[in-house]
């Protein structure tokens, strides 16, 4: 059951439109991501669906129940912002309980219920503990059990993890998955990590000026970017201008084979560096960098023609820097771009 609908929604500052004639559906315990560039207006729809902004223009829906006019704290969302705003002079305990007072005004203890959800985000026993002596991940993670407190019907996260280091960062989004399975919290979150949200996420919306620019499951998403705006916020560099006749495609790189009933002509051609194969005979170029990846190693060739590719290859065997190699390309990481919409 769709439990969110925004439908047309717009937010103008001035003449410009933050967010633009968005129609967007989030599922009962769905986890949707929204990506974007940075000013793409990602944090306005959050806010938007909070009732922390006005829409200019559109329907905000949450089971069904058209918000206008109803204020934050009647929406039955949790909201979770960047900087999780703890209240830095009391302990753990009252930090989360805050977030059950809001609910349940009057009751005296809600001890039972603070364990329970430390338990749940990974600190038992912390109550007692200072705000100011917690890990950026710990406050973190109290935050979080701030927010879910009150079980709201919608959690929001703004940057969840937004300050914290890689590993960290890494760490808590897989915990984050598995809580939030296990919970079935319908989530709506914002990032502009890309791992964090392809990691975290049931479907991924990335947006641009204010607008949709895709929206579908991570697997979706990185097999088949929308777009060509897309595919490069996704960090796929190699795009390129071809003409695709058949199973092949005339490229500065030469004939570079696509999936089978591309649309044929002028087109603009995607290659994964993982459908760029190192071979005895094919493509020449240098190469320019190789960085270890753990899985992997990216490379970067500069072809005797066209513009710098993005390799990948396996750690053993991997060539040096100033190598000269030949690659051929492999049709299954190849994507045909559909055409840029005016
Ligand atoms: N209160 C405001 N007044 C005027 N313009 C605003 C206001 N809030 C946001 N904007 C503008 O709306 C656009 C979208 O902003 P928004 O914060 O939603 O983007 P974002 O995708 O969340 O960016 P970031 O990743 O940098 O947080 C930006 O151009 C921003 O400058």
């Amino acid at each position: 059951m769709t439990l969110l609908q925004l439908e047309g929604v717009s937010v103008r500052f001035g003449e410009r439109a933050a967010v633009d004639a968005v129609d967007l559906a989030v599922a009962e315990h769905e986890v949707v991501c929204v990506l974007g560039p940075s000013g793409s207006g990602k944090s306005t729809l959050l806010r938007v669906v909070a009732g922390l902004q006005q829409v200019s223009g559109g329907r905000v829906l949450l089971g069904g129940a058209d918000q206008a006019g109803v204020p934050v704290h009647r929406r039955g969302v949790g909201l979770m912002f960047q900087d999780h705003q703890l209240f830095p002079h009391r302990d753990v305990g009252s930090n989360v309980s805050f977030g059950l007072r809001m609910r349940r005004a009057g009751r005296s203890s809600y001890a039972a219920e603070v364990a329970q959800l430390l338990e749940l985000v990974g600190l038992p026993g912390a109550q007692g503990r200072a705000v100011a002596s917690l890990s950026g991940g710990e406050q973190q993670r109290v935050a979080l059990a701030r927010a879910l407190a009150p079980s709201p019907r919608l959690l929001m996260l703004d940057e969840p993890l937004g300050q914290l280091d890689r590993g960290l960062r890494e760490r808590l989004v897989v915990e984050l998955r598995g809580l939030f399975s296990r919970l079935g919290t319908t989530v709506l979150a914002v990032t502009h990590d890309q791992g964090e949200a392809f990691a975290l996420a049931d479907r991924v919306v990335v947006m641009r000026d204010g607008r949709i620019a895709q929206a579908g499951t991570p697997l979706e998403v990185w097999q088949r970017p929308a777009s060509e705006f897309v595919a490069r916020f996704l960090g796929f560099e190699n795009v390129v201008p071809a003409v695709v006749s058949g199973t092949g495609a005339a490229t500065v790189w030469g004939r570079v084979p696509v999936p089978a009933g591309s649309p044929e002509g002028e087109q603009r051609l995607l290659i994964r560096p993982a459908g760029v194969a190192l071979c005895a005979a094919g493509l020449r170029c240098e190469v320019v960098s190789r960085t270890f990846r753990g899985t992997h190693v990216a490379l970067l060739l500069r072809p005797e023609a066209g513009p710098v590719l993005e390799a990948e290859c396996g750690l053993a065997g991997a060539p040096a820097v100033g190598d000269r190699v030949a690659v051929t390309f492999t049709p299954a990481e190849v994507v045909v771009l559909p055409p840029p919409t005016p």
